[in-house]
């Protein structure tokens, strides 16, 4: 056995609050996908799981004190779910394993749980369903293990858990709940679990335990706040509560007065806890995580000024620590992994392992304080800065929608409730191969285009065939829909091996927008002309919105985001452009990140619906009125960007609305939405086949909602992850049930 232990600070203990658990190289990801195949059995899949957990600890071991339970085989509020006993009947199977993955995926027998954005980040959890008759036990045999693991090694671990207040505010109501019932009703059944998880660790020896209260970050209500601090008195000492997704705001003198023993602060974020706690009348023993490094973007920390912070908090506290500002969750490994990134942008970076020396550099007062290098002057752009100056009169459709919707019908006429999809066809294992071979210099470009381009035609052919209206081109040229932009765009890198869990066992490399954005050259023109070459439907331009790919990507910090975004608009409006010029009718700019980068505190909402509406206009609004635009959201919960949506000004909006039964549609018409609507028909994130009949009914409460003439007939998002077994007969009951409601509204007029 591996017995590293942990090397005593001189100065103040360093930790973390949470580390990336898919491996350097995705070692889970393909465990994971290599049992679901039926390839590893569940034995080896644990094998899998014990060494990439021994390989997070192998980099932990460089702290002082070590996070440990923060390993997850799919989610961690699923863990928590597990944890709590609180899995549905509908997933419990013979195994534990089983259960779990039937909860986290769905089987024959049954749907998974929902899946939704972990706050304001590219990551999703599992939605816990918790009703009124849900029997709370402890199960703690993970976070033993895992605590265990890391004190059979020698170092000072800290057990991490979801805690429970979060836990509750981001679950559910179970399906057969009654309407007025609350997860968070069930709090005071809960805790004494959480007594019980606390107890089986502290039984093992351990010391403090970190509660991770995330959902403390966002606005609470009085009765919320009453809630934390009762729960927190009855749990008692030795606990640390860590948000990690901004500032605790007035949970803040609620947890200090509840009397928890520490509190690890997001000071990147959420710096103003910092000023709260210098006006508070705060014990010198409470204890303190000063999280100075961020856990959410990948630049080098600012060591200076983490140290200026920490002195602040010496000054309130005689206990305080170093730590990440969050879990590391959310950015790559290894840095040292990369070696195709410009010097200068390379030398200002930091993931997890470098991330882990930082903060031990901020703990010991005689660590390096070395500044990170300045910004070389050629990461600025003079003449994208002068075009978006220039553009302020510019930024809007000139011609209201209902002049618009006239012209476009002229331009291309389609039948009532249109069909089409949202753009991608499944990325099979093949077209993946073809861009390995084709990145490792294995295929030479004009092959590579070749097969993309046969691909095109079979994706086209097998749109004419099953009768679609407006078509796509599929994006099979496309590694991901944010990545295929950064590659062609100035002021991005792309990295090698920056994988970032986004769901289970599927990961994303972020692109990194370091520097002034412009276009080179035209970036998707040759593909959708290509499409339209071969059919004589209309084929869609599909585009990344600025909001997107402002999301998905590590963004610069050195300027506001809005800036940011502007210069990402930029560039795609020449694109529209140019998709224009080559006679493309219909441009759709996806943006289904619009929702994700919403503030999680109200306060700081409407500037934002102000930049990201914006930034969408100036991408789409130089376009004639007969050109129409079209645009696209996943990831439902829309209800706080509502009237953000209606402010892009879009012709037609396609969005998930299939889980939530339509309900998104007169939440649209309050928001004086009056443009067309794609609702979602078919769940794509599910491998099951809709019925017709169920598609036609949506269709039907769509009309019934909107009027004929303003609904399309979609399914809810692209259909990259599904298999053709799936796309196929799904698409054949798309088209016959927009045909069948069709024909009802023509029999009825
Ligand atoms: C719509 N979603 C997206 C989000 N964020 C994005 N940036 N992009 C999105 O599409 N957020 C919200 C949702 C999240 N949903 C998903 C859905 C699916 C995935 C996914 O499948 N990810 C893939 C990786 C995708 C990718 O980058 N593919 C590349 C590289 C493929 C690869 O792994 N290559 C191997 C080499 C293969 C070989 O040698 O044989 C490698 O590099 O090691 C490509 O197609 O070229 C995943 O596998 O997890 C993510 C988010
Ligand atoms: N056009 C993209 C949108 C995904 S959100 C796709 O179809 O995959
Ligand atoms: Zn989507």
């Amino acid at each position: 056995m591996n017995t590293t232990t942990s090397v005593p600070s001189k100065g103040l203990k360093a930790t973390a609050l949470g580390y990336p658990r898919i491996g350097p190289n995705r070692e889970l990801k393909r465990a994971l996908e290599a049992h679901w195949s039926g390839r590893l059995d569940a034995a080896g899949l644990q094998e899998a799981a014990a060494s990439v957990r021994s390989g997070m600890l192998d980099d932990l071991a460089l702290l002082d004190t070590v996070p440990t339970g923060t390993f997850s085989l799919y989610d961690h509020v699923l863990d928590t779910v597990v944890a709590v006993d609180a899995l549905a009947p509908r997933h419990r199977r013979e195994t534990e394993l089983a259960s779990y993955f039937a909860a986290a995926r769905g089987d024959d027998a049954a749907v998974p749980l929902e899946m939704t954005k972990w706050f304001d980040t590219n990551y999703h959890y599992l939605v816990p369903e918790i009703g009124p008759e849900t029997a709370f036990a402890a199960k703690p045999a993970k976070t033993v293990t895992e605590f265990v693991e890391a004190k059979e090694r020698g170092l000072d671990a800290r057990p991490v858990l979801l805690g429970p207040v979060s836990f509750l505010l981001l679950a559910k109501p179970s399906e057969d709940a009654p309407a007025d019932f609350s997860p968070f009703d069930r709090l005071d059944d809960l805790v004494p679990v959480y007594v019980e998880l606390l107890a089986a660790l502290r039984h093992h020896g351990a010391g403090r335990i970190q509660l991770d209260e995330p959902a403390l970050c966002a606005d609470r209500t009085e009765a919320e706040l009453a809630a934390v601090a009762a729960v927190y008195r009855r749990l008692g000492a030795e606990i640390l509560v860590a948000g990690g997704y901004g500032p605790f705001g007035e949970s803040l003198p609620v947890l200090l007065e509840a009397g928890v023993e520490g509190i690890a602060l997001d000071l990147v974020r959420g710096r103003s806890d910092l000023e709260a706690l210098e006006a508070l009348d705060v014990s010198r023993e409470t204890f303190f995580l000063a999280g100075v490094v961020d856990g959410r973007n990948i630049w080098r920390a600012d060591l200076e000024k983490g140290a200026a912070d920490l002195a602040r908090l010496q000054r309130i506290s005689d206990r305080v620590g170093v730590s990440s500002s969050s879990s590391l969750l959310h950015v790559p490994v290894d840095l040292d992994a990369e070696q195709e990134l410009p010097e200068a942008l390379f030398e200002r970076l930091s993931f997890a392992r470098q991330k882990l020396r930082e903060i031990k550099a901020i703990a010991d007062p005689e660590g390096s304080r070395e500044a990170r290098p300045e910004a070389p002057a050629d990461w600025r752009d003079a003449s994208v800065r002068e075009r978006l100056a220039a553009l302020d009169a510019d930024a809007d459709r000139r011609v209201p929608y209902p002049e618009r919707q006239a012209a476009q019908a002229e331009r291309v006429p389609l039948p009532p409730l249109p069909t089409t999809t949202i753009g991608s066809f499944p990325q099979t294992a093949e077209l993946r191969n073809a861009r390995a071979a084709h990145r490792r210099g294995l295929m030479i470009d004009a092959d590579y285009k070749a097969r993309m381009k046969a691909e095109v035609a079979a994706v086209i052919a097998e749109q004419e065939k099953l009768g679609l209206d407006v078509l796509v081109h599929g994006e099979p040229e496309r590694n991901d829909m944010v990545q295929y932009f950064a590659e062609q765009l100035t002021g991005f890198a792309t990295t090698a091996a920056g994988w970032v869990q986004s769901y289970g066992s599927r990961c994303v490399r972020p692109p990194i927008l370091y520097a002034d954005v412009t276009r080179q050259a035209p970036m998707t023109v040759e593909w959708t002309s290509y499409a339209q070459s071969l059919t004589e439907k209309p084929v869609k331009g599909m585009l990344t919105g600025p909001v997107t790919i402002l999301a998905w990507s590590f963004v610069r910090d050195d300027q506001p985001l809005a800036d940011t975004a502007d210069q990402v608009a930029l560039a795609l409006r020449d694109e529209v452009a140019d998709l224009e010029a080559a006679g493309t009718a219909i441009i759709q700019v996806d943006e289904p990140a619009l929702r994700e980068l919403l503030p999680v505190r109200a306060a700081s909402r409407a500037a934002y619906r102000d930049w990201a509406t914006r930034s969408f206009r100036i991408a789409t609004s130089g376009v004639r009125p007969e050109t129409s635009i079209h645009t696209h959201l996943c990831y439902s919960e829309f209800g706080e960007v509502i009237d953000a949506i209606a402010a892009l000004d879009a012709d037609v909006t396609s969005i998930e609305a299939s889980r939530s039964k339509m309900e998104v549609l007169a939440d649209l018409d309050r928001a004086n939405y009056r443009s067309a609507v794609g609702p979602g028909v078919w769940d794509i994130h599910s491998p099951r086949v809709p019925a017709a009949e169920d598609m036609a009914e949506a269709l039907r409460l769509a009309v019934d909602a909107l009027g004929p003439e303003r609904v399309w007939a979609n399914p809810d998002c692209g259909l990259k992850t599904r298999r053709y077994e799936e796309v196929r007969p799904s698409l054949e009951g798309l088209v016959a049930a927009a045909r069948a409601v069709r024909e009802q509204l023509a029999k009825s007029a």
